[in-house]
């Protein structure tokens, strides 16, 4: 969704790229069945897909996942409208942002990014932030009551099975984006200034949801956005801890320095930012429900030049909902000088 409206687009590369095996636990790019053979049958042998019916499975998932991209943005569009005229919300309240919702100790994060600098950490952790503390509960409610009401819903992205799209359920608008416009700009601005936090103009918002016997875990991967704060929305699980590793595509970072990773406690009401191309993945839970809230930030002013999944210059694509943040510069935004 874009913080200011207009004509989403996507990078053409939705159709092709990031798609996720999961029986195999990989992303693969799909161009032509002799361009897949070449560069995956081999891995894919490794990896237990050894027989031609394993083989042929794997593709038929492509092609099914192609086409269901393909339908994706305008059953999005269709399924946005139908909520909006049908959904019963449980709780009215806690669908336009008021402050109270918010912890107090998080002004004073606000307030201090607004004002100099925040420590750039290596990933910064809005810790003992407590925000929406008296919130987890009812957004939980809301987005289980969500879950179980009629009509089909999209899953927020190929990695997560069990998590609604807040932008679908119609839950952004007077929630998330007023969270973003008025608390997270100036943060994203201070903590990630060179990977475009201060140029966010989009999001993409979505639960994630982990219980025994559904999802456990989730992959190792990075985000399509340029920062991402995982906010934690209750406590009644075990295991589920984040894991972060290196910033994918940075390799100067990370030169000489082995494969570092740093595993987060994530405490309920806390949100976790992070830049989005750092590579991280959520451990198995062993017990319990976990339920979060991930609100994917992008800028683009750095997507425009180079879309993070195919890390080319972004062919756009026009979607009737939830571009990916790209935009089509106006002719008369630029500055005669
Ligand atoms: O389960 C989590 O907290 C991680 C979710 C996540 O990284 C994502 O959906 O992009
Ligand atoms: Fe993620």
């Amino acid at each position: 969704m874009l913080l200011k409206g207009g004509q989403e687009y996507i990078c053409s590369c939705f159709f092709k790229r990031n798609i996720f095996l999961k029986r195999y636990k990989m992303h693969v790019t799909f161009e032509s069945q002799d361009q897949f053979q070449d560069q995956y049958r081999q891995l894919l042998r490794m990896k237990g897909c050894a027989t031609e019916k394993q083989y042929k499975d794997v593709l038929e998932q492509i092609t099914s996942e192609i086409e269901r991209r393909r339908a994706l943005h305008k059953l999005t569009a269709d399924r946005t409208q139908r909520f909006k005229d049908t959904y019963i919300k449980l709780h009215p309240d806690i669908w336009i942002l008021k402050e109270p919702f918010l912890d107090s100790r998080f002004f004073s994060i606000v307030a201090d990014a607004q004002s100099k600098s925040l420590d750039n950490l290596l990933f910064s952790i809005l810790d003992n932030s407590g925000n929406i503390t008296d919130m987890c509960k009812l957004l939980i409610e809301e987005i289980e009551n969500f879950e179980s009401s009629p009509h089909a819903k999209t899953r927020p992205n190929t990695m997560n099975e069990y998590g609604v799209s807040l932008d679908e359920m119609g839950l952004s608008q007077g929630l998330i984006l007023p969270l973003i416009q008025k608390y997270l700009l100036p943060i994203c601005a201070s903590l990630f200034p060179s990977w475009g936090g201060g140029t966010i103009d989009s999001f993409k918002a979505f639960s994630v949801k982990y219980e025994m016997g559904n999802d456990l875990q989730l992959a190792t991967h990075y985000d399509n956005a340029e920062v991402t704060i995982n906010i934690n929305l209750g406590d009644k699980y075990e295991g589920g801890n984040l894991q972060f590793g290196r910033i994918f595509g940075d390799e100067e970072e990370y030169e000489g320095k082995g494969e570092e990773s740093y595993t987060c406690d994530h405490k309920k009401g806390h949100g976790i930012l992070h830049c989005g191309r750092r590579m991280h993945s959520a451990l198995p839970i062993t017990q319990g429900m976990r339920t979060n809230l991930v609100i994917w930030m992008r800028s683009s002013t750095v997507r425009n030049t180079q879309c993070p999944m195919c890390l080319s210059h972004p062919s756009l694509h026009e979607v009737p909902a939830e571009g990916e943040g790209f935009t089509i510069q106006s002719p008369w935004s630029c500055s005669c000088t």
